[in-house]
This record gives C-alpha cells, sequence and structure tokens, in this order.
C-alpha cells in the first residue's frame, strides 16, 4: 500500500462490522484533499458517525485502512498525525465537572503544543474561564468544543455535527466562528443540515446504507441536475397548471406555485411566459432556481431514504 503523507484524511475500503454483525461501512474508499472542504452526509443510519470515530482513532475498521497524513492506526507516528487533527465532538463528554481552563489545558497537552489565551480570546470565552463545563449552556459548550479543536492551531478539522442542538442564534455563532476558522484547513464536516453543508463546504461526500454513493464538488453536483422555473398566476396553481399541461408540459405543484421541469430553463422562459399572459393567465412571478444541495441530496439519495 502507498502511503501519501500529503493526503489530510484517506479511507480505503473500509469495512467496520460490529458486534453481533451488523455492519455500518462496507468497502468505504475516499480522499480529502489538503485545502478541502467537504462535508458528510447522509441518511439516519448510513454510517456518518462510525466513519468519523474510525478517523478520530476512536474505533478500529473491520478491514481496509484509515490513514491521516498516511499513518495508519498501528503506525508508530498516528499521535504525530492525529494532533495536526482539531476534533469537534457533538460534545465535550465525559469532563463535565473541569473548568473551561482546566479543559483547554488537558487539550493542549494532549496536543502538546498551544495557545490557550488566543483561543479563549478569538471564541469570547475571557468571562467563563473558571466556569465548570457542566454549567454551560449548550451553545458555549459548542463554542469550547471549537476553541479546544483549534487550541494546537492544526491543519485539518473534523466536526461532527457540530450545530445539532442548537438554537438559531447559537447555530448563527458557530457557522460565524467556522467561516473565520475553516479557510486554508482541511475540513471534513458531518451534518444533517444541508444548508449548513452548503454554506460551508464546497465538497460532498454522500453516505448511504454505509456505502460511498458519491464525492464530488457540490458545483459539479448542480450541473447534473437542471433548474426548475417556479411559476405562480393569480388564477391560482390548478388553473397554471392545466395551461401548462395544454402545452405538453409536465409540471409539480408546490403549495401555492407550480414548478416546471424544462431543458434549458432560462432560455425557455420568456417564451413561456409570453404564451401564458397571451392566453389570460395573469403570471405574476416567473424564476428561474437553481437546485439546493437538499435537492441535490434528494436525487442522489433517493426520496424515500433521504432522511438527512
Ligand atoms: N456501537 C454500535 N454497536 C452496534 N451497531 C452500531 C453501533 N453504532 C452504530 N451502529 C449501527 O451502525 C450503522 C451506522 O450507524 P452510524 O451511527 O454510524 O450512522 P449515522 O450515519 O451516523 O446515523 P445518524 O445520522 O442517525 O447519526 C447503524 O445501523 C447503527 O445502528
Amino acid at each position: 500500500m502507498t502511503r501519501n503523507v500529503h493526503v489530510p484524511l484517506e479511507v480505503s475500503e473500509v469495512t467496520k462490522v460490529y458486534p453481533r454483525g451488523i455492519q455500518a461501512l462496507d468497502q468505504v474508499s475516499f480522499r480529502i484533499s489538503p485545502g478541502e472542504r467537504a462535508c458528510l452526509l447522509g441518511p439516519n443510519g448510513a454510517g456518518k458517525t462510525t466513519l468519523i470515530r474510525l478517523l478520530t482513532g476512536a474505533l478500529r475498521p473491520s478491514s481496509g485502512r484509515v490513514s491521516l497524513f498516511g499513518l495508519g492506526i498501528d503506525d508508530p507516528d498516528f499521535l504525530l498525525a492525529k494532533r495536526r487533527v482539531g476534533i469537534v465532538p457533538q460534545s465535550p463528554g465525559m469532563y463535565r465537572d473541569l473548568t473551561v481552563d482546566d479543559y483547554l489545558q488537558l487539550v493542549r497537552d494532549l496536543y502538546g503544543s498551544g495557545n490557550i489565551a488566543e483561543v479563549v480570546e478569538a471564541f469570547g470565552l475571557a468571562s467563563f474561564r473558571s466556569r465548570r463545563m457542566a454549567e454551560l449552556s449548550g451553545g458555549m459548550q459548542r463554542r469550547l468544543s471549537m476553541a479546544a479543536a483549534l487550541v494546537s492551531s492544526p491543519e485539518v478539522l473534523l466536526l461532527d455535527e457540530p450545530t445539532v442542538g442548537l438554537d438559531p442564534v447559537a447555530t448563527r455563532e458557530v457557522h460565524t466562528f467556522l467561516r473565520e476558522v475553516m479557510p486554508g484547513r482541511t475540513v471534513l464536516l458531518c451534518t444533517h443540515n444541508l444548508a449548513e453543508a452548503e454554506a460551508l463546504c464546497e465538497s460532498a461526500v454522500i453516505l448511504r446504507q454505509g456505502r460511498v454513493l458519491l464525492h464530488e464538488r457540490i458545483a459539479t453536483l448542480r450541473q447534473r441536475i437542471q433548474p426548475v422555473l417556479v411559476l405562480r398566476a393569480a388564477q391560482g396553481p390548478e388553473r397554471l397548471l392545466q395551461a401548462l399541461s395544454a402545452r405538453g408540459i409536465s409540471p409539480t405543484r408546490e403549495e401555492d406555485a407550480v414548478r416546471v421541469h424544462v431543458a434549458d430553463a432560462v432560455a425557455r422562459a420568456p417564451e413561456l411566459l409570453r404564451g401564458l399572459l397571451a392566453e389570460g393567465m395573469d403570471v405574476y412571478e416567473c424564476r428561474v432556481v437553481t437546485p439546493s444541495l437538499e435537492d441535490l441530496f434528494l436525487e442522489v439519495v433517493g426520496a424515500k431514504d433521504a432522511r438527512a
């Protein structure tokens, strides 16, 4: 097996079978390149958490190889590679009785280096330094997790659902911090929040039933799905549906609007609009909508299996 010390995260033909034969991952392979900001998506049970835990070295694969900067878990220098990876878990977990300061010092000692004062300042933790972790709000705990992950200025960030359970204000705060710290780093962000994934990442790894369905740039994925036209008329969606069907178009209804999937929506829109207006339809909205990551996800994973 060739080792590529320049590849921050690599998973090669990894299978993970839990006790009692539950297979979480089946021959999963992908690599995240230096500077790539990738999201890890998939429906419940797809294997995302398992994959993140394998990458952090918390779990061992049943077969295959997981490596950080070319080093696998059994490599004597694995710890050195791991120190180049900051991990933001869903919760800081078992250290509830430590103070914020104690926790940051513990993390710095584990990583062997780091600047606590800098992250305390960057993440607005100055007035919480002597607070026990158990006494922090969910949003503040997440801030602390991010600060801890960044104490040693790692080149790579592994984020496991960094905003799950947070209210919209705390979520926005996490996004603001992440926008500041992500540039220049390699990132793998596991999330169910597709808007978050789209806002923060430029590529996506999509898992389903323990297999990689795709690993692509989001911009490339977008080209796979054509834009759609969204139309609204004063006469309501039913009349609009009839008018469009009479033109040989098969629209779909979406609450008070109608969606039309036509090839080359931008070029077709003016002609379609002129025709509808000429026959008395009072179309007051005609919008070309490019697919969101959610649309892409539904298309790739299949709507029936798409609870991200
Ligand atoms: N410790 C475990 N023991 C046995 N089976 C497990 C264990 N952890 C996960 N599994 C199983 O492995 C599969 C993948 O689970 P995993 O938690 O990795 O998926 P996920 O994509 O993170 O799901 P979710 O989005 O719901 O968090 C599931 O079938 C799950 O039931």
